[in-house]
């Protein structure tokens, strides 16, 4: 019985359409149609710039977990050079964020967590524990990344108004490269997915939703 459920296309692919409200409310938030149809206040944006900017300090340390995770568990070995990939690029996002918010006036060294950022930190930090497995991990880094890649590139469509100087911000997270990131991980998730106890599907299932009920709640913070 399990196997006919499971068999049946992926597991992201069922979630991703039994969870589809919020899923679209995390990829097509009223903050990303700001920015697509260029209504977008400075003042959002920069309070976004800000608060993501310390979202991402906790995330590199979380990716670097799932790293860890996938080094001692993963059953195939190219898992790690796509993480360490993912890993990389981060030390680049830092700069550029670096770079980003002395272009729009932003002082990163003073800038306070908002309290739906600490709870999303929290929630990462919670990933990172040792008994976490890796299944759990990989997908919930999967949901993360592609929350931001799906929004992004949607402001860089061809109907899209996306203003000069947001366009950059969108290329990071909507370029191309990014996207077969995204279509990776999600492959090693489903991969995982399939092989993974009901019970270990199941926590997955929930981890993918509060990721997605996080994004949300970041995207309702920057808006003010
Ligand atoms: C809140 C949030 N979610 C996802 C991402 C994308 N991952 C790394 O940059 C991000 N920067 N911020």
């Amino acid at each position: 019985m399990e196997g006919i459920h499971r068999d049946v296309g992926s597991t992201t692919d069922a979630w991703l359409k039994k969870h589809s409200i919020v899923y679209i409310a995390a990829t097509r938030h009223p903050f990303i149609h700001a920015i697509r149809d260029g209504s977008i206040d400075p003042n959002n944006f920069k309070r976004w710039l800000g608060q993501d900017y310390l979202f991402v300090r906790t995330f590199v340390p979380f990716a670097s977990s799932v790293l860890l995770k996938a080094w001692k568990e993963s059953d195939d070995s190219s898992d790690m050079d796509v993480l360490l990939g993912g890993i990389a690029s981060l030390n680049d996002e830092i700069s550029w964020f670096k770079r980003e918010a002395s272009k729009w006036g932003v002082q990163l060294s003073s800038i306070v967590p908002q309290q739906v950022n600490q709870n999303y930190c929290r929630f990462l930090e919670s990933l990172m524990g040792l008994e976490v497995e890796y299944t759990e991990a990989i997908t919930a880094l999967w949901a993360i990344e592609v929350v931001y890649q799906q929004s992004f590139a949607h402001c860089l469509e061809e109907d899209a108004s996306t203003p000069a100087d947001l366009r950059e911000t969108c290329q990071r997270w909507g370029n191309e490269e990014f996207g077969r990131y995204c279509s990776t991980l999600r492959m090693i998730a489903d991969r995982r997915l399939m092989k993974a106890t009901d019970s270990e599907l199941k926590k997955a299932e929930v981890t993918f939703l509060c990721i997605l009920e996080h994004e949300v709640e970041f995207w309702n913070m920057s808006r003010g």
